[in-house]
């Protein structure tokens, strides 16, 4: 997972024109950085629509990497017009999923997206979720490249590693009603 991360990670700074140095240092903190695994059972609820599987979030995160084990749909993700959409489960596949840390990396060119997993009537559900981060080597912060060659001003606020954003994340976690990412905002 760690490898996938690691490519995801240099296809995601190629995609944003970062190159040379910073791109090698993106993909290799994140071929270095920790991993977390969370596996969710969710049983079959006889009344799926009065019940929850896993409240809307967004991954505090640097990518997520999901396994749906059984072929059963759950997870769903806000799309922009505001609409939860279903993402079909596909046997064999592993669903890449971006995090908060991405969105700041790309100074929100790419998005990480709320979701949230709905239960089904007959079936239960397994997901295996792993979360993958960048090592402290990499600051949390907008890219510098991407800054410079889109002259865009940075629109979050640059922290020295994921190990400072995670404990930001879980201070600010118990009071929070807004978004942890907007607290970053500049
Ligand atoms: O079970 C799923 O499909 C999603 C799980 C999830 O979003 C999470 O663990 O953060
Ligand atoms: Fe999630």
């Amino acid at each position: 997972m760690r490898k996938l991360a690691e490519a995801v990670a240099k296809y995601i700074g190629m995609a944003l024109g970062i190159h040379e140095e910073e791109l090698d240092l993106l993909a290799k903190s994140f071929g270095e950085g920790s991993c977390q695994v969370r596996m969710t059972y969710y049983p079959a609820c006889p009344e799926p629509e009065r019940a929850v599987g896993m409240t809307p979030h967004a991954d505090a995160t640097g990518i997520t990497l999901l396994t749906e084990c059984g072929n059963v749909a759950g997870l769903q993700v806000l799309r922009k017009d505001n609409c939860w959409v279903t993402v079909p489960p596909v046997p064999g596949s592993i669903v890449v999923n971006l995090g908060q840390i991405i969105e700041v990396y790309s100074n929100g060119t790419y998005r990480a997206p709320d979701h949230r997993v709905v239960v089904n009537k007959e079936k239960e559900r397994v997901s295996i979720a792993t979360f993958c981060n960048p090592s402290p080597s990499l600051p949390v912060g907008p890219s510098p490249q991407l800054l410079a060659a889109t002259g865009l001003p940075p629109i979050f606020q640059t922290l020295s590693n994921s190990e400072e954003f995670m404990q930001r994340f879980y201070s600010r976690k118990l009071l929070d009603a807004v978004p942890f990412i907007d607290s970053l905002k500049l």
